[in-house]
């Protein structure tokens, strides 16, 4: 019987189920990808990776990214510092470099034992975001309660940052859903609600593009660091504190975010190929 032998992953809880398809690629059908990643019929995870060739010279493998809704993202900043661990565990090396649809993605060890990731520039031109159309991405307009006029980030993949009093009160899982489909949003986007809890220091919740709320999402931990900097609510250096625990984002003045923090395997193990169908 054909199994698929799988690695359970997580960065400060935002949980992967990691397969290796550097070998042999590892064809997976929508309905097989949901069903890994869906939580009362599968093995549950809020991403599900896929650890494929290099397509370009310079990067270690190319990561794969699908959300539980079965769509693909351009970047996923947990589970880049996730794979960059089992590549530095795999190879002794502790500088390696992560491809995603975003880019090449160095990586190494930090002095604390956890995984500095440079998550690429961050990019914030209107069509990078993307938008429907042109609007200042500071200020973009849209908003849903008290959630109102956030500030557009692109980490690869799409953010709006809304800055409120105190994001611990917002009912998140009523307003994601309709911030991530909202008609400004041609790719919808990962909905982060983010508060300044001191100098420097920020409180983070995110609502994920196709995926829901998340313990902790590393690139919208970038796109809030840009977005604070930008907003001149911060320094270009800070720490954010999500559900999962704390991440520490630089947004270096070419332009490129750094994103370190910690990453665990949880376990490892098989399932069968017929029994995702
Ligand atoms: N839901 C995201 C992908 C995962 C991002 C998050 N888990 C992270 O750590 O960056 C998207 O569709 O863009």
């Amino acid at each position: 019987m054909d199994q698929l032998s799988f690695i359970k992953m997580h960065g400060l809880g935002n949980d992967f189920v990691v397969l290796d398809g550097r070998s042999a690629p590892i064809p997976l059908s929508i309905a097989e990808a949901r069903t890994l990643a869906d939580r009362h019929f599968g093995i549950g995870c809020d991403q599900l990776i896929v650890m494929e060739p290099p397509t370009s010279e310079g990067a270690d493998l190319f990561m794969r990214i699908r959300n539980p809704d079965g769509g693909e993202a351009e970047a996923c900043g947990n589970a880049t510092r996730c794979i960059a661990s089992l590549v530095m565990n795999e190879t002794g090396r502790d500088q390696v470099v992560i491809q995603t649809l975003a880019g090449h993605l160095p990586a190494e060890t930090a002095t604390t034992g956890e995984v500095t990731v440079d998550m690429g520039p961050a990019n914030l031109g209107w069509q990078e975001i993307p938008l429907a159309e042109e609007r200042d991405t500071l200020h973009l307009g849209i908003g849903a309660g008290p959630l109102q006029d956030p500030v557009g980030v692109n980490m690869g993949n799409p953010h709006a940052v809304f800055f409120v009093e105190d994001a611990d009160t917002i009912d998140l899982a009523t307003l994601g859903p309709r911030l991530e489909h909202d008609p400004l949003l041609p790719q919808r986007a990962n909905i982060s609600v983010l508060s300044v809890t001191g100098p420097d220091r920020l409180r983070q919740r995110v609502w994920e593009r196709g995926a829901g709320i998340t313990l902790a999402c590393g690139s919208g931990a970038c796109a809030g660091a840009v977005a604070a900097a930008r907003r001149g609510l911060t320094g270009r250096r800070v720490e954010t504190t999500m559900d999962g625990g704390v991440l520490t984002l630089e947004w270096r003045e070419d332009g490129h975010v750094l994103m370190t923090g910690p990453v665990a395997t949880s376990f490892r193990g098989k399932v069968e190929r017929a029994s995702l169908s």
